[in-house]
């Protein structure tokens, strides 16, 4: 199965202004969700939910009236749930290259009608760059269990 990159590219608007004038960080992780939503319905072939967003890390300022691009691509798939890799990148309209202005893996899970999980298709990495993503998904599971356990006596 071919494992594509969902891209969106799209303005950034008036309405996503933050109180300091640039993009509002809100408005930065729905299209993350949208982008990963678009991504893990494509792969699965089913409605799918976000179970898990990590590490989200905002490089620089998005500014409004840029031209905003957001990648999605699969780097990992278990029984139910797609790992997915999400760069967003913008650049103002007289600038020809655009920027990264933010990376995070975002974790969906195909459901049913009833919301139980159900079982997606096995990416399986071909390439070397494909290999190193796959592995970089792993690590950040293990290291996902761990962090998930110093904050279980807060979660309660
Ligand atoms: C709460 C909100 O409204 S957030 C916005 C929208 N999202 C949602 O509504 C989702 C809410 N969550 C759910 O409904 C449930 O968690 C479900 C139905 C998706 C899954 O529930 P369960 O079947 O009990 O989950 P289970 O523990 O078996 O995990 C399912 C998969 O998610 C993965 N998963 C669970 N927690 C994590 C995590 N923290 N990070 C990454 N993956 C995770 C599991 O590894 C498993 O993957 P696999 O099947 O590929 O091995």
């Amino acid at each position: 199965m071919q494992n594509k990159p969902i891209t969106f590219q799209f303005i950034s608007e008036p309405s996503d202004v933050n109180y300091g004038g640039n993009v509002h960080g809100g408005s930065v992780m729905k299209w993350i969700d949208q982008a990963g939503y678009a991504c893990a319905t494509t792969w699965s072939g089913n409605y799918s939910v976000t179970v898990y967003v990590g590490g989200i890390r905002f490089y620089e300022p998005i500014k409004i009236g840029e031209i905003v691009q957001v990648e999605a691509q699969v780097i990992y798939t278990g029984s139910s749930s797609m790992h997915i890799a999400i760069n967003v990148f913008s650049r103002n309209l007289k600038q020809p290259v655009f920027d990264k202005k933010t990376h995070c893996i975002i974790v969906f899970v195909a459901v049913d009608e009833n919301g139980k999980k159900l079982p997606v298709p096995k990416w399986i990495p071909e390439t070397e760059e494909e290999k190193q993503q796959e592995k970089y998904a792993k690590r950040l599971m293990d290291l996902r269990t761990q962090i998930e356990d110093e904050m279980k006596p807060f979660i309660k």
